[in-house]
């Protein structure tokens, strides 16, 4: 088990990233107060969440997890990833869409479905919209309301209160493990408990990233060179469906902590084999100013072979559909090393919780080390504070 990954640094020697990590002292990054989220959670409060997983799939079919960014971006590529073996049924409410609320309150079992509201503010605007809309349908339509409600978030703070008010569980959150940070905390670990997955295999893969942190932290330091050669993008290509939404959990992670005082390196997801019939021509024939990291997954939960006889393409003829994937990676791989441009190759023995809580951590910490390097707070999203403020600007217009 674990993740191979390779560096391809095109320009870069092995040397070159070591000596920049040690001279910067990266390794002095790995202690809980540079990265809260290397401390995870204790046992009493992993039997806790296990124990409220189990009893509440005793009576719900469907999970539907309400949470912005952070407080659901993590669950949401955990189960993108591991939906393969999900034994309950789990989705998200990640914007205030009007269609996207309607349509799914419409055709939810209420009676089955438990929702799980996520904040650790308790007072992004979103989710407690969403909140109030859900509560009122619940209140309106199920006995016991209140059964059919969990929440999470920080100590203290109005989804503790409102739990405790209404009569719902709670779960919290380290206040001080950031909402980006925290997919190793109740935020995805409740969710994914719920569906069946092993929360503590997924702990274990982090808790090996943490071993191996200088996997994470060359990683930060190989992207900050190419970020200083003027690589200002990011691009992120995994070869599979399934790793969709950990682009998106990490477009977050990288955008909020090191978009910051006019730096900052902009996350591109491609998915392949999709994006080369799209964006390949960019990535080949266009501006040098991508950094690339590709993600192979070995051995796929299932797979299909091709006829012993195949139409058009001769060639394919007994082919699985994971070699043929696997083909058209090497070959992109193939075509952008010869252009010279930088590759990270990451190879993914299988979607299972071990390798992603490897490579979820793995990016956590080269987002710390990338941050000390270019001399930016990681934590912290003060410009996204400005747009929140407009927005309930406008709402209380006419107050
Ligand atoms: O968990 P909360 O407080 O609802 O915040 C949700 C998200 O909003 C942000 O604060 C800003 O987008 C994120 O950093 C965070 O993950």
């Amino acid at each position: 088990m674990g993740v191979g990954v390779s560096f391809d640094f095109a320009g870069y020697t092995k040397e070159h990233i070591e000596e920049v990590v040690e001279k910067e002292e990266l390794p002095l990054l790995i202690n809980p107060k540079d990265m809260p989220f290397i401390r995870f959670v204790g046992e009493e409060e992993l039997l806790e969440i296990e124990r409220t997983a189990e009893k509440l799939r005793e009576y719900f079919s469907t999970l539907v997890v309400v949470g912005m960014g952070g407080s659901s971006l993590g669950s949401m590529a955990l189960h993108d990833a591991l939906c393969y073996k999900a034994k309950r049924e789990l989705l998200f409410l990640d914007n205030v869409d009007p269609l996207l609320i309607s349509r799914t309150l419409k055709k939810l079992d209420l009676g089955k479905t438990l929702f799980v509201f996520v904040s650790k503010s308790g007072r992004t605007l979103e989710t407690v919209a969403i909140l109030n809309v859900v509560l009122e349908k619940l209140r309106n339509e199920v006995p016991n309301f209140e059964k059919h409600l969990l929440f999470i978030g920080d100590l203290g703070k109005s989804f503790e209160r409102l739990a405790s008010r209404v009569g719902s569980p709670f779960l919290p959150v380290p206040e001080e493990v950031g909402g980006r940070f925290s997919v190793f905390t109740s935020v995805a670990l409740f969710p994914a408990a719920f569906v069946g997955y092993d929360i503590r295999t997924f702990i274990g893969g982090a808790q090996r990233a943490v071993k191996e942190a200088e996997v994470g932290l060359k990683l930060g330091a190989c992207k900050f060179l190419h970020y200083l050669e003027g690589r200002i993008n990011s691009v992120l290509v995994p070869y599979s469906n399934y790793l969709r939404e950990f682009t998106e959990w990490y477009a977050q992670l990288w955008g909020e902590s090191l978009g910051k005082d006019g730096k900052g390196q902009t996350p591109v997801k491609a998915i392949g084999t999709p994006s080369r019939h799209s964006v390949f021509q960019l990535f080949m024939d266009g501006p040098d100013d991508k950094v690339y990291q590709f993600f192979l997954i070995k051995r796929y939960p299932e797979d299909l072979v091709l006829p012993r006889k195949t139409e058009i393409l001769p060639f394919l003829a007994g082919k699985r559909l994971s070699e043929v994937m696997e083909a058209e990676f090497k070959g992109a791989l193939r075509a952008l090393r010869e252009r010279g441009r930088p590759l990270i190759v990451f190879e993914i023995p299988e979607l299972s919780e071990f390798e992603l809580g490897y490579l979820f951590m793995t990016y956590m910490i080269a987002t710390v080390g990338m941050a000390r390097l270019m001399k930016v707070n990681p934590y912290g999203q003060p410009a996204v504070e400005i747009g929140k403020k407009f927005a309930l600007e406008e709402l209380r217009k006419g107050e």
